[in-house]
């Protein structure tokens, strides 16, 4: 099948258990939870989303017309100096609408180790090498095991608690962006000292003011 990418880009893997970690993003356009528009924010499953994640038009992002075209387009953006190292961080929107064991092949033939970042609502297909599921309070969770497990905090109908005991290797809080970004910090960190499953995953990214 062919992909539409919104865009491509090369920088630090700015959250959780990989942040400072070069990778190269591939944000898929689109999404099961929310339209990307701003007119439907209040009314979708899921309201809080800090991503423009609609079209084709960023840096790099266009219609790939199979798994080994996306790949090269994802391997020339990595510019780092060493081949080894070759991370590729599949994001959007959602990527797992569109994310199939051809496009898996052709970045792991690159010597891409591949990552994903999920909202959890859609089984993964086989071969990712680390699977990053964020719940979202109003949307069934299908995904209830993988690498890391980053929660959005707080979402009042989605505490903490509730998936405490699902089988994932790393929990994480990560406070939400918005306009009480740092009362959420603040809430966050209480959390994490009174429960220390749970670690703290700041948006480095935009702490530093890279992309
Ligand atoms: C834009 S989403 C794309 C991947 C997938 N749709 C998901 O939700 O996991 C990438 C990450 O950003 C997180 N995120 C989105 N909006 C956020 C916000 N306002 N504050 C903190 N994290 C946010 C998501 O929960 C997810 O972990
Ligand atoms: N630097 C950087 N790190 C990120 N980690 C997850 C991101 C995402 O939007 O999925 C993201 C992003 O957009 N930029
Ligand atoms: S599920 Fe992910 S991409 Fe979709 S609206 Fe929510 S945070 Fe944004
Ligand atoms: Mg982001």
């Amino acid at each position: 099948m062919s992909y539409a990418v919104k865009e491509i880009f090369y920088t630090l893997q700015g959250e959780g258990r990989h942040a400072g970690r070069p990778a190269v993003f591939c944000r898929f356009a689109g999404c099961n939870l929310w339209s990307g528009r701003e007119e439907d924010r209040a009314t979708s499953v899921c309201t809080f989303c800090d991503t423009d994640f609609i079209g084709m038009d960023g840096p790099g992002g266009g219609r790939f017309a199979d798994g080994p075209a996306l790949a090269a387009a994802v391997a020339a953006a990595w510019t780092g100096a060493t081949h080894s190292q070759r991370f590729v961080v599949l994001t959007g929107g959602e990527p797992l609408l569109q994310v199939d064991a051809p496009l898996i092949d052709a970045l792991h033939a690159q010597g891409f180790t591949i990552a994903v970042e999920t909202n959890g609502t859609i089984a993964p297909p086989e071969g990712l090498d680390w699977i990053c599921v964020s719940p979202k309070a109003d949307a069934p969770l299908a995904v209830t095991g993988g690498h890391e497990l980053k929660l959005v905090f707080p979402q009042p109908a989605a505490l903490p608690a509730r998936f405490e005991g699902l089988r994932f290797e790393e929990f994480l809080l990560q406070p939400m962006d918005g306009p009480a970004q740092a009362e959420n910090t603040a809430a966050a960190i209480a959390y994490c000292l009174a429960h220390p499953q749970w670690r703290l995953s700041l948006q480095t990214h935009k702490l530093l003011g890279i992309p």
